[in-house]
Protein backbone atom coordinates (compact mmCIF):
# COMPACT_ATOMS: atom_id res chain seq x y z
CA UNK A 1 0.00 0.00 0.00
CA UNK A 2 1.12 3.35 -0.98
CA UNK A 3 1.82 5.80 2.17
CA UNK A 4 -0.64 8.41 0.73
CA UNK A 5 -3.19 5.74 0.98
CA UNK A 6 -2.68 5.11 4.72
CA UNK A 7 -5.06 6.40 7.01
CA UNK A 8 -4.22 9.40 9.30
CA UNK A 9 -3.47 7.36 12.18
CA UNK A 10 -1.29 4.29 10.28
CA UNK A 11 0.73 7.32 8.90
CA UNK A 12 1.17 8.31 11.86
CA UNK A 13 1.98 5.21 13.24
CA UNK A 14 4.44 4.46 10.25
CA UNK A 15 6.03 8.07 11.15
CA UNK A 16 6.97 7.79 14.15
CA UNK A 17 8.25 4.13 13.52
CA UNK A 18 10.82 5.30 10.91
CA UNK A 19 11.84 8.43 12.30
CA UNK A 20 12.64 6.60 15.87
CA UNK A 21 14.63 3.73 14.38
CA UNK A 22 16.36 6.74 12.34
CA UNK A 23 17.11 8.48 15.67
CA UNK A 24 17.89 5.60 18.15
CA UNK A 25 19.57 3.20 14.90
CA UNK A 26 22.55 2.56 16.78
CA UNK A 27 21.54 1.63 20.37
CA UNK A 28 18.69 -0.71 18.54
CA UNK A 29 21.34 -2.49 16.44
CA UNK A 30 24.11 -2.91 19.27
CA UNK A 31 20.79 -4.18 21.21
CA UNK A 32 19.57 -7.29 18.92
CA UNK A 33 22.86 -8.31 17.80
CA UNK A 34 23.88 -9.38 20.64
CA UNK A 35 21.12 -12.30 19.64
CA UNK A 36 22.33 -12.64 16.20
CA UNK A 37 24.47 -15.91 15.68
CA UNK A 38 24.42 -14.82 12.01
CA UNK A 39 24.13 -11.29 10.02
CA UNK A 40 20.80 -10.50 9.58
CA UNK A 41 20.15 -9.59 5.59
CA UNK A 42 18.65 -6.61 4.30
CA UNK A 43 14.98 -7.34 5.68
CA UNK A 44 15.46 -9.12 8.48
CA UNK A 45 17.58 -6.32 9.22
CA UNK A 46 14.81 -3.68 9.02
CA UNK A 47 12.36 -6.29 10.65
CA UNK A 48 14.81 -6.02 14.12
CA UNK A 49 14.96 -2.73 14.21
CA UNK A 50 11.76 -2.03 13.82
CA UNK A 51 10.54 -4.66 15.80
CA UNK A 52 13.15 -3.99 18.89
CA UNK A 53 12.13 -0.28 19.02
CA UNK A 54 8.70 -1.47 19.40
CA UNK A 55 9.65 -3.09 22.32
CA UNK A 56 11.71 -0.25 24.02
CA UNK A 57 10.77 3.01 22.78
CA UNK A 58 6.87 2.46 22.12
CA UNK A 59 3.50 1.70 24.51
CA UNK A 60 2.67 -1.19 22.24
CA UNK A 61 2.09 -4.23 24.40
CA UNK A 62 5.13 -7.15 23.61
CA UNK A 63 3.02 -10.01 22.39
CA UNK A 64 1.73 -7.32 19.52
CA UNK A 65 4.96 -6.00 18.86
CA UNK A 66 6.84 -9.18 18.23
CA UNK A 67 3.59 -11.15 16.73
CA UNK A 68 2.81 -8.25 14.36
CA UNK A 69 7.10 -7.21 13.02
CA UNK A 70 7.01 -11.40 12.13
CA UNK A 71 3.87 -11.15 10.32
CA UNK A 72 4.77 -8.33 8.06
CA UNK A 73 8.22 -10.53 7.80
CA UNK A 74 6.67 -13.07 6.85
CA UNK A 75 4.71 -11.25 3.83
CA UNK A 76 8.00 -10.26 2.65
CA UNK A 77 10.80 -13.20 3.58
CA UNK A 78 9.15 -16.15 5.04
CA UNK A 79 12.27 -17.77 5.32
CA UNK A 80 13.54 -15.48 7.61
CA UNK A 81 10.33 -15.34 9.93
CA UNK A 82 11.77 -18.04 12.40
CA UNK A 83 14.77 -16.14 13.17
CA UNK A 84 13.45 -12.14 13.41
CA UNK A 85 11.01 -14.02 15.87
CA UNK A 86 13.49 -16.27 18.12
CA UNK A 87 15.65 -12.68 18.36
CA UNK A 88 13.04 -10.38 19.04
CA UNK A 89 11.80 -13.11 22.24
CA UNK A 90 15.45 -12.78 23.23
CA UNK A 91 15.13 -9.04 22.97
CA UNK A 92 11.67 -9.22 25.05
CA UNK A 93 13.59 -11.04 28.07
CA UNK A 94 16.54 -8.88 28.37
CA UNK A 95 17.21 -5.58 29.05
CA UNK A 96 18.92 -2.87 26.42
CA UNK A 97 22.79 -2.97 26.79
CA UNK A 98 23.91 -0.28 29.76
CA UNK A 99 27.29 -0.46 27.75
CA UNK A 100 27.47 1.26 24.15
CA UNK A 101 30.26 2.24 22.39
CA UNK A 102 30.91 6.32 21.94
CA UNK A 103 29.20 6.96 18.81
CA UNK A 104 26.07 4.47 19.50
CA UNK A 105 25.52 6.39 22.76
CA UNK A 106 25.14 9.97 20.83
CA UNK A 107 23.80 7.87 17.70
CA UNK A 108 26.23 8.85 14.86
CA UNK A 109 27.62 7.45 12.57
CA UNK A 110 31.77 6.24 13.42
CA UNK A 111 33.06 8.85 11.22
CA UNK A 112 30.71 11.56 12.14
CA UNK A 113 31.17 11.22 15.83
CA UNK A 114 35.10 11.19 15.21
CA UNK A 115 35.34 14.18 13.07
CA UNK A 116 32.93 16.18 15.76
CA UNK A 117 34.57 14.62 18.37
CA UNK A 118 38.22 15.76 17.53
CA UNK A 119 36.78 19.50 16.78
CA UNK A 120 34.23 20.05 19.52
CA UNK A 121 35.17 18.11 21.81
CA UNK A 122 33.52 15.08 23.39
CA UNK A 123 31.54 16.50 25.57
CA UNK A 124 29.57 18.80 23.98
CA UNK A 125 29.05 16.20 20.95
CA UNK A 126 27.80 14.23 23.86
CA UNK A 127 25.33 17.28 25.12
CA UNK A 128 24.05 18.13 21.60
CA UNK A 129 23.39 14.50 20.61
CA UNK A 130 20.35 14.08 23.39
CA UNK A 131 18.56 16.28 21.22
CA UNK A 132 18.40 14.40 18.15
CA UNK A 133 16.72 11.37 19.75
CA UNK A 134 13.61 13.81 20.21
CA UNK A 135 11.30 15.29 17.88
CA UNK A 136 12.05 19.27 17.58
CA UNK A 137 9.30 21.84 18.45
CA UNK A 138 7.45 23.58 15.77
CA UNK A 139 9.14 26.97 14.93
CA UNK A 140 7.94 29.35 12.84
CA UNK A 141 8.74 33.24 11.60
CA UNK A 142 5.37 35.13 12.45
CA UNK A 143 6.11 38.25 10.32
CA UNK A 144 3.88 41.22 12.53
CA UNK A 145 2.82 41.24 15.75
CA UNK A 146 4.82 38.84 17.07
CA UNK A 147 3.17 38.91 21.37
CA UNK A 148 0.04 39.67 19.97
CA UNK A 149 -0.06 36.25 18.06
CA UNK A 150 1.45 34.45 20.39
CA UNK A 151 -1.36 35.67 22.94
CA UNK A 152 -3.85 34.76 20.09
CA UNK A 153 -2.67 31.17 20.32
CA UNK A 154 -2.20 30.80 23.90
CA UNK A 155 -6.04 31.95 24.04
CA UNK A 156 -6.56 28.89 21.50
CA UNK A 157 -4.69 26.56 24.24
CA UNK A 158 -1.62 25.99 22.57
CA UNK A 159 1.44 26.77 24.43
CA UNK A 160 3.66 29.29 22.22
CA UNK A 161 6.82 31.06 23.45
CA UNK A 162 8.78 33.65 21.54
CA UNK A 163 12.33 32.49 20.05
CA UNK A 164 15.57 33.86 21.09
CA UNK A 165 17.38 33.99 18.41
CA UNK A 166 15.14 35.73 16.03
CA UNK A 167 12.94 38.62 16.84
CA UNK A 168 10.23 37.04 14.26
CA UNK A 169 10.66 33.33 15.78
CA UNK A 170 7.73 31.61 17.83
CA UNK A 171 8.01 28.22 19.21
CA UNK A 172 4.99 25.39 20.05
CA UNK A 173 4.83 22.32 20.76
CA UNK A 174 5.96 19.22 17.97
CA UNK A 175 3.24 18.14 15.74
CA UNK A 176 0.65 21.62 15.92
CA UNK A 177 -1.30 21.68 13.08
CA UNK A 178 0.01 24.44 11.13
CA UNK A 179 -3.12 25.00 8.89
CA UNK A 180 -5.09 25.76 12.17
CA UNK A 181 -3.36 28.72 13.23
CA UNK A 182 -4.40 32.42 12.91
CA UNK A 183 -3.14 33.72 9.38
CA UNK A 184 -2.06 30.69 7.82
CA UNK A 185 -4.48 31.31 5.18
CA UNK A 186 -3.44 34.97 4.70
CA UNK A 187 0.45 33.93 4.66
CA UNK A 188 1.40 36.18 7.68
CA UNK A 189 3.95 33.54 9.05
CA UNK A 190 6.05 30.23 7.18
CA UNK A 191 7.70 27.15 9.35
CA UNK A 192 11.67 27.87 9.48
CA UNK A 193 13.65 27.14 12.64
CA UNK A 194 15.19 30.04 14.24
CA UNK A 195 18.36 29.19 13.45
CA UNK A 196 18.32 29.44 10.27
CA UNK A 197 16.20 32.91 10.62
CA UNK A 198 19.49 33.62 12.83
CA UNK A 199 21.43 33.42 9.39
CA UNK A 200 19.08 35.83 8.18
CA UNK A 201 19.27 38.20 10.64
CA UNK A 202 22.73 38.20 10.56
CA UNK A 203 22.60 40.29 7.07
CA UNK A 204 22.24 44.13 7.55
CA UNK A 205 20.94 45.83 5.03
CA UNK A 206 21.18 49.29 5.40
CA UNK A 207 20.06 51.19 1.85
CA UNK A 208 16.08 51.56 2.12
CA UNK A 209 15.59 50.62 -1.87
CA UNK A 210 18.83 47.92 -2.04
CA UNK A 211 19.03 45.25 -4.18
CA UNK A 212 19.24 41.58 -2.32
CA UNK A 213 20.14 38.47 -4.12
CA UNK A 214 19.16 35.64 -1.84
CA UNK A 215 21.10 32.43 -3.34
CA UNK A 216 19.51 28.65 -3.53
CA UNK A 217 16.14 30.15 -2.33
CA UNK A 218 13.62 27.36 -2.59
CA UNK A 219 11.35 26.83 -0.87
CA UNK A 220 11.79 30.49 0.44
CA UNK A 221 11.76 30.59 3.92
CA UNK A 222 14.20 33.18 3.95
CA UNK A 223 13.74 34.73 0.93
CA UNK A 224 10.37 35.49 2.78
CA UNK A 225 11.88 36.74 5.87
CA UNK A 226 14.18 39.00 3.52
CA UNK A 227 11.00 39.67 1.49
CA UNK A 228 9.57 40.98 5.02
CA UNK A 229 12.42 42.54 6.70
CA UNK A 230 13.22 44.81 3.89
CA UNK A 231 10.28 45.50 2.63
CA UNK A 232 11.25 48.64 0.14
CA UNK A 233 14.41 46.34 -1.30
CA UNK A 234 13.64 44.61 -4.66
CA UNK A 235 14.83 40.74 -3.83
CA UNK A 236 15.91 38.24 -6.48
CA UNK A 237 15.26 35.00 -6.08
CA UNK A 238 17.63 32.53 -7.14
CA UNK A 239 17.00 29.01 -7.58
CA UNK A 240 18.49 26.22 -10.25
CA UNK A 241 16.12 22.89 -9.61
CA UNK A 242 13.20 23.32 -11.54
CA UNK A 243 10.92 21.18 -9.75
CA UNK A 244 11.27 23.17 -6.87
CA UNK A 245 10.44 26.41 -8.78
CA UNK A 246 6.75 26.16 -8.51
CA UNK A 247 6.59 25.50 -4.76
CA UNK A 248 8.85 28.57 -4.47
CA UNK A 249 6.62 30.50 -6.20
CA UNK A 250 3.38 29.69 -4.75
CA UNK A 251 4.62 30.08 -1.39
CA UNK A 252 6.15 33.67 -2.03
CA UNK A 253 2.52 34.57 -3.05
CA UNK A 254 1.01 32.99 -0.38
CA UNK A 255 3.07 35.44 1.76
CA UNK A 256 2.75 37.79 -0.50
CA UNK A 257 6.34 38.58 -0.96
CA UNK A 258 5.19 41.43 -3.56
CA UNK A 259 9.22 42.75 -3.48
CA UNK A 260 10.23 39.54 -5.07
CA UNK A 261 11.24 38.29 -8.47
CA UNK A 262 12.55 34.53 -9.04
CA UNK A 263 14.81 33.41 -11.61
CA UNK A 264 16.01 30.02 -12.51
CA UNK A 265 19.90 30.24 -12.55
CA UNK A 266 22.96 28.17 -11.60
CA UNK A 267 24.42 30.28 -8.98
CA UNK A 268 27.72 28.89 -9.95
CA UNK A 269 27.10 31.24 -13.13
CA UNK A 270 25.08 33.98 -11.83
CA UNK A 271 23.36 35.95 -14.27
CA UNK A 272 23.90 39.25 -12.89
CA UNK A 273 27.19 41.40 -13.62
CA UNK A 274 29.80 42.54 -10.94
CA UNK A 275 30.04 44.48 -7.74
CA UNK A 276 25.87 45.70 -8.79
CA UNK A 277 24.16 43.68 -5.93
CA UNK A 278 23.56 45.73 -2.41
CA UNK A 279 23.15 42.30 -0.09
CA UNK A 280 23.84 38.80 -0.76
CA UNK A 281 22.34 35.46 1.27
CA UNK A 282 23.91 32.49 0.17
CA UNK A 283 22.01 29.19 1.66
CA UNK A 284 24.45 27.14 0.28
CA UNK A 285 23.38 23.31 -0.74
CA UNK A 286 25.38 21.25 1.65
CA UNK A 287 24.91 17.82 3.73
CA UNK A 288 22.10 19.05 6.51
CA UNK A 289 24.23 17.63 9.33
CA UNK A 290 23.02 20.51 11.58
CA UNK A 291 19.58 19.57 11.08
CA UNK A 292 19.22 15.46 12.25
CA UNK A 293 16.27 16.45 14.65
CA UNK A 294 14.12 17.32 11.96
CA UNK A 295 15.84 14.20 9.02
CA UNK A 296 17.83 11.65 11.16
CA UNK A 297 18.20 10.15 8.13
CA UNK A 298 20.79 12.79 6.97
CA UNK A 299 23.38 10.98 9.03
CA UNK A 300 23.06 8.50 6.62
CA UNK A 301 23.68 10.55 3.31
CA UNK A 302 26.81 11.58 3.13
CA UNK A 303 30.12 10.12 3.99
CA UNK A 304 33.34 11.95 4.33
CA UNK A 305 34.20 12.29 0.43
CA UNK A 306 30.55 13.46 -0.30
CA UNK A 307 31.03 16.12 2.50
CA UNK A 308 34.43 17.39 0.49
CA UNK A 309 32.54 17.21 -2.78
CA UNK A 310 29.56 19.49 -1.28
CA UNK A 311 32.27 21.46 0.25
CA UNK A 312 33.95 22.62 -2.70
CA UNK A 313 30.82 23.44 -4.93
CA UNK A 314 29.74 25.71 -1.83
CA UNK A 315 33.17 27.14 -2.68
CA UNK A 316 32.35 27.92 -5.92
CA UNK A 317 29.05 29.35 -5.28
CA UNK A 318 30.81 31.42 -2.60
CA UNK A 319 33.28 32.77 -5.02
CA UNK A 320 30.38 34.04 -7.62
CA UNK A 321 28.40 35.38 -4.83
CA UNK A 322 31.34 37.34 -3.71
CA UNK A 323 31.67 38.41 -7.60
CA UNK A 324 28.37 40.06 -7.96
CA UNK A 325 28.13 41.72 -4.31
CA UNK A 326 29.12 45.47 -4.20
CA UNK A 327 32.73 46.31 -2.36
CA UNK A 328 31.11 47.87 0.75
CA UNK A 329 28.43 45.26 0.77
CA UNK A 330 27.10 42.30 2.98
CA UNK A 331 27.08 38.73 2.03
CA UNK A 332 26.06 35.55 4.27
CA UNK A 333 26.73 32.37 3.89
CA UNK A 334 25.20 29.69 5.54
CA UNK A 335 24.40 26.09 5.71
CA UNK A 336 22.39 23.96 7.96
CA UNK A 337 25.41 21.42 8.91
CA UNK A 338 28.18 21.83 11.55
CA UNK A 339 31.03 19.86 9.82
CA UNK A 340 34.26 22.16 9.71
CA UNK A 341 34.73 21.21 6.01
CA UNK A 342 31.15 22.73 5.21
CA UNK A 343 32.02 25.84 7.34
CA UNK A 344 35.07 27.53 7.80
CA UNK A 345 37.23 25.62 5.54
CA UNK A 346 34.83 27.38 2.86
CA UNK A 347 35.99 30.47 3.75
CA UNK A 348 39.89 30.22 4.01
CA UNK A 349 40.23 32.30 0.79
CA UNK A 350 37.38 35.63 2.35
CA UNK A 351 37.47 37.49 4.27
CA UNK A 352 35.57 36.69 7.14
CA UNK A 353 33.75 39.98 9.22
CA UNK A 354 31.81 37.64 12.03
CA UNK A 355 31.14 33.71 12.14
CA UNK A 356 28.51 31.51 13.84
CA UNK A 357 27.96 28.04 14.47
CA UNK A 358 24.79 26.78 16.28
CA UNK A 359 25.11 23.49 17.84
CA UNK A 360 21.75 21.72 17.55
CA UNK A 361 19.81 22.30 20.81
CA UNK A 362 16.27 21.36 22.20
CA UNK A 363 15.22 25.12 21.04
CA UNK A 364 17.04 25.22 17.82
CA UNK A 365 18.86 23.50 14.56
CA UNK A 366 22.45 23.35 14.08
CA UNK A 367 23.43 26.04 11.92
CA UNK A 368 26.55 27.73 10.55
CA UNK A 369 26.61 31.43 9.18
CA UNK A 370 29.34 33.79 8.32
CA UNK A 371 29.40 37.24 6.97
CA UNK A 372 32.71 37.41 4.45
CA UNK A 373 33.25 40.41 2.34
CA UNK A 374 33.44 40.99 -1.27
CA UNK A 375 36.02 40.19 -3.79
CA UNK A 376 37.54 44.08 -4.13
CA UNK A 377 36.40 44.01 -7.98
CA UNK A 378 40.15 43.22 -9.39
CA UNK A 379 39.35 40.18 -9.60
CA UNK A 380 35.54 40.10 -10.70
CA UNK A 381 34.54 38.79 -14.08
CA UNK A 382 31.88 38.54 -15.85
CA UNK A 383 30.21 35.21 -16.13
CA UNK A 384 26.84 35.89 -16.63
CA UNK A 385 24.46 38.53 -18.66
CA UNK A 386 23.11 41.50 -17.52
CA UNK A 387 20.17 41.99 -15.75
C1 LIG B 1 19.44 24.62 1.64
S1 LIG B 1 18.29 24.64 0.31
C2 LIG B 1 17.74 26.29 0.39
C3 LIG B 1 16.69 26.59 1.43
C4 LIG B 1 16.11 27.98 1.25
N1 LIG B 1 17.12 29.01 1.23
C5 LIG B 1 15.09 28.33 2.33
O1 LIG B 1 15.42 29.03 3.26
O2 LIG B 1 13.93 27.90 2.19
C6 LIG B 1 19.39 24.71 -1.06
C7 LIG B 1 18.73 25.01 -2.40
O3 LIG B 1 19.78 25.27 -3.31
C8 LIG B 1 19.37 24.81 -4.59
N2 LIG B 1 20.59 24.71 -5.41
C9 LIG B 1 21.52 23.72 -5.39
N3 LIG B 1 22.51 23.99 -6.26
C10 LIG B 1 22.21 25.18 -6.84
C11 LIG B 1 22.84 25.99 -7.83
N4 LIG B 1 23.99 25.63 -8.40
N5 LIG B 1 22.25 27.14 -8.18
C12 LIG B 1 21.08 27.53 -7.63
N6 LIG B 1 20.43 26.81 -6.70
C13 LIG B 1 20.98 25.65 -6.31
C14 LIG B 1 18.70 23.51 -4.27
O4 LIG B 1 17.86 23.10 -5.34
C15 LIG B 1 17.93 23.87 -3.01
O5 LIG B 1 16.65 24.32 -3.33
Amino acid sequence: MAVAECEEKDRRLLHELVYGVLRHFFALEADFSRFCKTKPDAIAHCALLLGTYQLRHMRIPTHAAVSETVAAMGRMEPKAKGFVNAVLRRVTENEAPKKLKPHQRVELPKWIYASWRDAFGAEIVQGFSEVLKQPPALCLAVFENRSEWIDQVQKMGIEAEPGTLSPYAVLLPSGTDVASLPGFAEGNFTVMDQAAQAAVMALNVSKQDALIVDICAAPGGKTALLSKRYPQARVIAVELNEKRLPRLSENLERMRCDNVSVIRADAGILPLLSNRVDAVMLDAPCSASGILRRHPDAKFLHDRDEVMKLAAIQLELLSEAKRIVKADAELVYAVCSIHEQENEDVLNNSEVLSKTRLFPSSSHDGFFFATVKADDGQFAIEKGSVQ
